[in-house]
């Protein structure tokens, strides 16, 4: 998506071919500052610190880990000692695991020789393929919108909720839930979008209100806690989110508190739709809530807060007692039993083994 007139990805390759350049999320909204990885070291902390986040750039930034790492050295036990760093960085997201299993696929089975040259092109089709399938997923998230602008009285926007950043930052490029946002608002179709703040790390209002400013659609911040209300309301007309792991009965993991937007939304007669790629889905987990590794992060990022201060200076804030302990589960799992339908790039299915199984087949679990 385009900041300021320029056309940007999240992740990109080094014109040395031997590293890869990010944006370094943790300084927006208030810095845009690019980053290069030019070791796995700098790759495994890039995710582990959340320079990059979100499940699909997740994966896309260790599949360039790998491919840094072997122009370093191929051997098979670097290949392993590559793998074992970067699987270890974050828990929850399936893609990372997809993409390092991926990348092994593709060079295990070549000479040491071979397998860098052969990482680095794979790490450009895991991203360009991410581009795609993103894309993808909007065209068909676009007719959901479509059919309720159609209902709309003449001239009011469809209000979509959204929770997190599953946004084009999150991704390589269009990002999942906003994908078909991005394609609604290109088309001129009127939307407008309650951002969640998304406490603690607060990734809607640093990330989702920043990329949907950018490119000029409108939007509102609002408190996590304020969802339910305006559904109430009847001032939400769909929810969509992203998601970190999708099982294979249709539970969905995404960013802690999506669950409870998902029953405000059952009790209220509102769609909630969850837009993913493909890669995503664990087809080997069926209970989300049993199975699903939840990510439990440090408590200082419930009891400090960072933002800019009215001098211009970006700082952190203690908003608690400092001696009251604070938990920070990253992730929650919303049953598939909530979910009006998944997003994917095959198409729009229920939330269910044989929903699963109708767009993937060749996937489908017994
Ligand atoms: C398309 S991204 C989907 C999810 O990864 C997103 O909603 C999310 O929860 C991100 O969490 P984060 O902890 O910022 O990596």
């Amino acid at each position: 998506m385009k900041i300021d007139g320029t056309a940007y990805r999240s992740i990109w390759a080094g014109a040395d071919g031997r590293s890869a350049g990010i944006i370094d999320q943790t300084r927006l909204p208030h810095e845009f500052v690019t980053l290069e990885l030019s070791s796995l070291d700098e790759a495994a902390v890039a995710i582990r610190d959340m320079w990059v986040r979100g499940a699909p750039l997740i994966g896309a930034t260790a599949a360039y880990g790998m491919a840094i790492a072997l122009r370093e050295d191929a051997s098979d036990s670097a290949l392993k000692a590559g793998y074992d760093t970067l699987i270890a960085t974050r828990p929850t997201a399936i893609n990372l695991k997809w993409a390092l299993d991926a990348v092994m696929a593709r060079v295990a089975p070549l000479s040491p020789t071979e397998r860098a040259e052969a990482a680095w092109h794979f790490a450009a089709e895991v991203c360009d393929e991410d581009v795609a399938v993103n894309h993808a997923i909007g065209s068909h998230g676009l007719e959901l919108i479509r059919a309720l602008a159609a209902r709309k009285p003449a001239g009011e926007p469809v209000n979509i909720l959204t929770h997190c950043n599953a946004g084009w930052l999150a991704t390589v490029d269009w990002g999942t839930a906003t994908s078909p946002i991005y394609q609604a608002h290109d088309a001129g179709l009127k939307v407008h979008v309650y951002v969640d703040e998304t406490r603690p790390r607060n990734q809607g209002a640093s990330l989702t209100a920043w990329e949907l400013g950018r490119h000029g659609v409108p939007h509102t911040l609002i408190v996590d806690n304020a969802g339910g209300h305006l559904m109430q309301h009847g001032q939400v007309d769909m929810v969509i989110t992203g998601t970190d792991r999708t099982t294979a009965l249709g539970d969905v993991c995404n960013k802690i508190g999506t669950y409870l937007k998902a029953l405000a939304a059952q009790d209220n007669g509102v769609p909630f739709y969850v837009a993913l790629p493909s890669s995503t889905i664990d087809w080997t987990v069926r209970d989300g809530v049993r199975e699903i590794p939840i990510e439990e992060r440090d408590g200082a990022e419930v009891t400090w807060v960072h933002g800019r201060r009215p001098d211009g200076v970006v700082d952190k804030v203690l908003i608690a007692p400092p001696t009251s302990p604070a938990a920070n589960p990253a992730f929650d799992v919303t049953p598939a039993r909530l979910v009006t339908g998944l997003i994917t790039e095959r198409g729009v299915c229920s939330a269910s083994q044989a929903g699963l199984a109708s767009l993937f087949p060749e996937r489908a679990v017994a």
